[in-house]
């Protein structure tokens, strides 16, 4: 039974249950550049206490050192580059370190500078992505879309504001050529991506697309649930590995963060400020330790 945290006792039980508290970003710390109420004075409550603090996110929008900077544009200070983990991040490591693309070949990047700044951070050449030259009316003379780049080894794909039929289309082109050969990389899935007072199209629907024209599925799909991120994490964070049962990942959605957390072998804890309500939590397989009606509710009853 997912218990409600609506008091001071269950705040400070909490507080004193767990040493590690592992936050996603959209829709619980924040809704796009919207803050949410009491959010910074709840992480400094937290760093107050002594505990660890972890953020995870599957926008893959950013790279860990913009995420620095959206951080402390919004007041919320101290975070360190190893405390931010992004799905950009897990899946240039998935490219470095599982898959071993050779660094001579090139990443066609359907998604945002974040991907591309992770996947240079490694020493890997990527082309599409945020390139302007890619934000043009469609025309299927198009040079990329009837030449291929031979180099180019592997496609990624996440979440993008500025998706277009041509970066579509040449998409699917890498994905069909050499009988379908090319390695498939998706950051994440979500269907959708919260903003203030609405639901926008998440990366996986935009994945779908090609997804579903090549008849292709990702080969791999980094962000949370895959474990791949806890594993990082828990590498960091030793302790949490012995004993993950001393850590609570905080989330929106229950498909990613809340299985993410359970896989993990952590206590969830969901906020209704992103993806879900207490409706989806009853229609859910995926039940959470607690819920929450928004993060900042720690702050508040403590008080
Ligand atoms: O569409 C997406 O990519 C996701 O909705 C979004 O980026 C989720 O980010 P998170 O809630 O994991 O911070
Ligand atoms: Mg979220």
């Amino acid at each position: 039974m997912t218990a409600h945290i609506n008091s001071k006792e269950q705040v400070e039980a909490i507080l004193d249950k767990y040493d590690y508290f592992l936050f996603d970003c959209d829709g619980v710390l924040w809704l796009g550049d919207h803050l949410l109420p009491w959010v910074v004075e709840t992480l400094d409550l937290l760093k107050q206490r002594g505990k660890s603090i972890v953020f995870v996110t599957n926008n893959s929008t950013k790279s860990r050192n913009d995420y620095l900077k959206k951080f402390a544009k919004l007041g919320i200070d101290g975070i360190k580059k190893q405390e931010v983990f992004g799905s950009s991040y897990a899946s240039a490591n998935y490219i470095d370190k599982i898959l071993k693309l050779p660094k001579e070949q090139k990443i066609w990047v359907l998604g945002e500078q974040g991907i591309e700044q992770e996947l240079s951070e490694l020493g890997y050449k990527t082309i599409g992505g945020s390139d302007p030259a890619y934000n043009i009316q469609f025309d299927e003379n198009h040079p990329d879309l009837n030449q291929l780049d031979d180099s180019v080894g592997a496609v990624i794909a996440g979440l993008t504001t500025n998706v277009n039929y041509l970066k579509l289309s040449i998409t699917l082109q890498y994905l069909l050529k050499n009988n379908k050969s090319l390695p498939f990389i998706a950051t994440n899935i979500d269907s959708t991506f919260p903003m203030k007072g609405k639901l926008m199209i998440g990366a996986g629907s935009i994945i779908e697309t090609v997804s579903f024209a090549s008849g292709r599925q990702p080969d791999a799909i980094c962000g949370k649930p895959n474990q791949s991120m806890m594993d990082s994490i828990k590498a960091d964070n030793p302790p949490l590995q012995q004993s993950p049962a001393r850590g609570l990942m905080i989330g929106d959605r229950l498909n990613t963060d809340m299985r993410f957390g359970l896989e993990g072998g952590l206590d969830t804890l969901l906020v209704l400020t992103g993806i879900e309500s207490l409706q989806s939590i009853e229609q859910s397989n995926i039940k959470p330790t607690y819920y929450a009606n928004k993060l900042g509710d720690f702050y508040q009853l403590t008080k």
